[in-house]
């Protein structure tokens, strides 16, 4: 059969496949305006907007609904999953700006490191994609520069990566956060996923010169041992390696980078998944100068800085006040204090709301026992933990 004929086939499928697509997005769009109505009645009738219960209900009866059509329980749930992450998430916007009206501008002026295309760049998209008011991107070359635009209102919010699941804390931000007045008022996950992108109709066999940050060059080397006579380029920033590729237009050359940031170039992926570590995730957090306050029907987490007094035990003894006020810690990090020898700065992120009985218990507590503390910030949490179904893998059994 000639690849005239097998297009000819694919053709009229393809395009019933784009119809029921649109229909997916046009049922989605639905879905996502009755959930912003469910905010709005839960705003009223003061109710949490996480009902696990309700979840659980919901995905029980996808489930065996979905296995009446031949779809599996494990396609369901996943797929349920991530829109119900969505709903929450958008309802928990949605409460936040009605809760922080100050916040609401109509341009949201948002530092972040790189050019478009960058990581950071496209965590600040998502980010705001769920807020009011359009968005002005500030790119910064460096961390102290993006925290100088906000302090000095030269921008509203700075987006800033925290940790990665691969390289682990990014010990720069932790020290920014040492001397800066402003807030954490958001956090968010997004997945960093390396893709081998090219500007023309190429393939890996030809590729001979490959263009990324050193970076990224390092969470790709499993792969890169796997390539023969390549010549490796670094690149300043992700978006300078795509820009490169872009400019040089050859069949040769390749940047390494997100799919997404390439497209922005007019680059495509020829192959994808190119990290040594399958999930690579960088957790980001948001800052502006004036904290925000989280309503009490969205989860919260709290993100606190302190130096323990100078004695052995001392803390394990800050550690034992979260726990007997039943407060979860997610994280803790240690810096060095600038100018303090062989001293430490604790920086923790704990589950709970700064407005909270015990929470606040906890901070009086802390507050006795420590030589510094402070709140950084407040904020809604973006870690929405799926919903377990137990009667799925029964279900799917039957
Ligand atoms: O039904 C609700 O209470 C909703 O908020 C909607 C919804 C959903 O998207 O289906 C989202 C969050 C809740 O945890 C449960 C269900």
């Amino acid at each position: 059969m000639s690849m005239t004929d097998t297009q000819d086939l694919l053709a009229p499928i393809r395009e019933q496949i784009t119809e029921v697509d649109n229909q997916l997005l046009t049922l989605l769009a639905q879905r996502r305006g009755l959930t912003n109505q469910v905010a709005e009645a839960k705003i009223k009738m003061d109710k949490q907007v996480r009902d696990q219960q309700r979840e659980e209900q919901l995905l029980v009866k996808l489930i065996k609904a979905g296995q009446a059509f031949g779809l599996d329980a494990h396609y369901v749930t996943q797929l349920f999953h991530v829109i119900i992450e969505d709903s929450v998430l958008n309802q928990q916007a949605l409460l936040a700006e009605r809760a922080n009206p100050e916040h609401s501008q109509p341009l949201n002026r948002v530092a972040f490191l790189g050019n478009k295309g960058s990581y950071s760049y496209l965590a600040t998209q998502k980010y705001f994609s769920r807020r009011a008011g359009e968005l002005l991107e500030i790119g910064c070359q460096s961390f102290n520069e993006i925290i100088h635009k906000v302090e000095s209102n030269q921008a509203d919010y700075a987006v800033l990566p925290i940790e990665n699941t691969s390289s682990g804390s990014i010990n720069e931000v932790y020290d920014q956060l040492q001397h800066t007045s402003l807030s954490v008022i958001g956090e968010l996950t997004h997945p960093i996923k390396h893709s081998l992108l090219v500007a023309t109709d190429t393939e890996i066999s030809k590729i001979k010169t490959l263009y990324a940050h050193p970076q990224v060059f390092a969470q790709c080397s499993h792969f890169l041992a796997e390539l023969s006579n390549i010549e490796v380029k670094t690149c300043d920033s992700t978006s300078a390696a795509m820009m490169r590729v872009n400019e040089l237009k050859s069949d040769s050359c390749a940047a390494i980078g997100s799919e997404a940031g390439g497209n922005l170039y007019g680059l495509h992926a020829i192959k994808s998944n190119l990290a040594n570590q399958k999930e690579n995730h960088s957790r980001f957090i948001v800052v502006a100068r004036k904290a925000v306050k989280v309503p009490l029907q969205v989860p919260a987490k709290t993100t606190l800085v302190m130096s323990t007094v100078q004695k052995p035990g001392a803390l394990v003894e800050a550690l034992l006040v979260l726990r007997d006020n039943n407060i979860n810690m997610t994280k803790l990090e240690s810096r060095p204090i600038t100018g303090n020898p062989w001293e430490e700065m604790f920086y923790l992120d704990v589950e709970g709301n700064v407005q909270d009985g015990p929470m606040q218990q906890a901070l009086d507590e802390l507050k006795a026992i420590t030589r510094y503390l402070k709140v950084l910030g407040c904020y809604p949490t973006e870690e929405i933990t799926p919903t377990k179904v137990a009667a799925a893998s029964a279900l799917q059994d039957s």
